[in-house]
């Protein structure tokens, strides 16, 4: 039994679509379908997903949308037509579009933004099991509350319950093709909860866990997961297998390909994952698995992501005063941020944090009360960086990585603003200024590929 996912641009319209139901009946094993929103369908083309934030967004401000909700009833419609369903199909997904908008009046915005969200995947996935149905196939749109995605109550960051597993296990004695909405649950109080952008990928690897599916298929636009992002590379280096510590690790630092939650349900239940592509589903795509043969190459990609800032501290014996770590992560805490790494000297410790979580008054706030509290000799915090990854479980056991890669850094005159290498050693990360960001990384690649 299979789970095949399909992404936003697999979805993008009707011929699309035919692509994926083509790709769904070619192999019986394909049990369940998971579908992301309609994406792009040429570059500069709007996401169905960002369509329905801008609809929600200029309704809740200004109690009328006519214009945006017209956008994305038209995408759904121009679909529905081109596959020759009955135009009842879009009348359905105006109401419940009109349905949604007016909860308005019942809600906080950000719930009110997940209902939103939501319906991107949720027509899509009823659009696909019709048109199965319209070729004769048994085929069924799955509610993804009563099939037991129940999670975490965190709009727009949702986190699956641990145990939803039991009785999404269930699907597996239905019958006939299950087409399953990506990109949200429901709350235990029955309320949409969004996961975070991209992450139709998590459900997919959760209901892969959960009927403990043989493979976990993700269909996307490229042949395989490549060693840097295809965008700043021209035909780079394709993935054959991937550890999904690897994996894990890249899709963190800028792998946009798979979303970086969605490999821990399939890890754990040991469900191996295939990437491939629905414009070329031949093509064998990356394999992400438990282990792999180590090759000649120490690395297996590089990543580079932009958007972070540092705190940097300095303190004179900072070594030497017993939890002075815990009382400036508590701070953090306290101010409700998250951080990212710690590197730190003797004397000195920078936190790494992503910028979007602050803002002038709350930057303020954070330096006097570490001032305050920590009495510290220094405090500034560093904006505008981007963090680089090279990324191998090859590394572990060969010697100069690291001076390769500062040397391909230092040639092109690229300044390390901090080197941090995960205790598991299947990871070097460099911070450099986000203007160097892309520079740095296709350096690297050029060094190591
Ligand atoms: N290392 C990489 N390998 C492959 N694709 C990458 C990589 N880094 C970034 N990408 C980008 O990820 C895109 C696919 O992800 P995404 O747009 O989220 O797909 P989908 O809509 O199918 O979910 C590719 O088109 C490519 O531009
Ligand atoms: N549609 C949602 C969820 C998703 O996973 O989409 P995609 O598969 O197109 O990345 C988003 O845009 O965030």
């Amino acid at each position: 039994m299979k789970v095949a996912k399909f992404g936003g641009t697999s979805l993008a319209n009707a011929q699309q679509m035919q692509k994926v139901c083509s790709i769904v009946l070619a192999d019986p094993d394909r049990k369940i379908v998971v579908v992301s929103a309609p994406g792009k369908r040429y570059s500069g083309d709007t996401k169905v997903t960002d369509l329905l934030i801008a609809c929600a967004n200029t309704y809740w401000e200004k109690g009328q949308a006519g214009e945006e909700l017209q956008a994305v009833v038209s995408r759904y419609d121009e679909i529905v037509q081109e596959l020759n369903l009955p135009k009842q199909v879009t009348e359905q997904i105006a109401s419940d579009l009109q349905e949604r908008l007016f909860t308005r009046e019942r809600c906080t915005k950000e719930r009110f933004m997940d209902r939103m969200k939501a319906a991107g995947e949720d027509h899509c996935a009823k659009i696909v099991a019709h048109y199965l149905q319209s070729l004769g196939k048994r085929a069924e749109y799955v509610h993804p509350g009563n099939a037991g995605m129940i999670v975490s109550d965190e709009p727009g960051n949702a986190q699956i319950l641990p145990d939803s597993y039991a009785k999404l296990r269930e699907l597996r004695n239905r019958e006939g093709i299950l087409v399953f909405p990506g990109f949200f649950g429901y709350s235990i109080d029955g309320e949409v909860v969004t996961f975070s952008r991209g992450g139709s990928d998590i459900t997919g690897s959760i209901v892969a866990a959960a009927i403990e599916a043989d493979l976990y298929e993700n269909f996307t636009d490229v042949d395989s997961v490549y060693a840097v992002n295809p965008n700043l590379v021209a035909n780079p280096y394709q993935i054959e297998e991937i550890t999904y510590r690897e994996m894990r690790e890249l899709s963190y630092a800028g792998f946009s390909v798979f979303h970086e939650e969605a490999l821990v349900p399939a890890f754990r239940a040991g469900i191996p994952v295939c990437i491939k592509n629905t414009n070329n589903p031949m093509a064998p795509g990356t394999r992400i698995v438990s282990e792999r043969k180590i090759t000649s190459k120490p690395v297996a990609g590089i990543a580079g992501d932009a958007g972070f800032c540092s705190i940097y501290l300095s303190k004179y014996l900072m070594n030497r005063e017993i939890g002075f770590g815990r009382r400036l992560l508590q701070i953090l805490e306290a101010e409700g941020l998250s951080y990212e790494h710690t590197p730190s000297g003797i004397d000195n410790i920078s936190v790494i944090l992503r910028e979007d979580q602050l803002d002038p008054v709350l930057e303020h706030k954070l330096i006097h009360r570490i001032q305050e509290e920590l009495k510290v000799d220094e405090v500034t915090i560093v904006h505008k960086l981007a963090l680089v990854m090279i990324v191998g479980e090859g590394m572990r056991s060969s010697v100069g990585t690291t001076a390769r890669a500062t040397t391909a850094l230092a040639k092109k005159k690229i300044n390390i603003e901090m080197i941090n290498q995960g205790s598991s050693e299947v990871s070097i990360m460099f911070g450099v200024q986000a203007k160097d960001v892309d520079d740095a990384v296709v350096a690297l690649y050029q060094e190591f590929f």
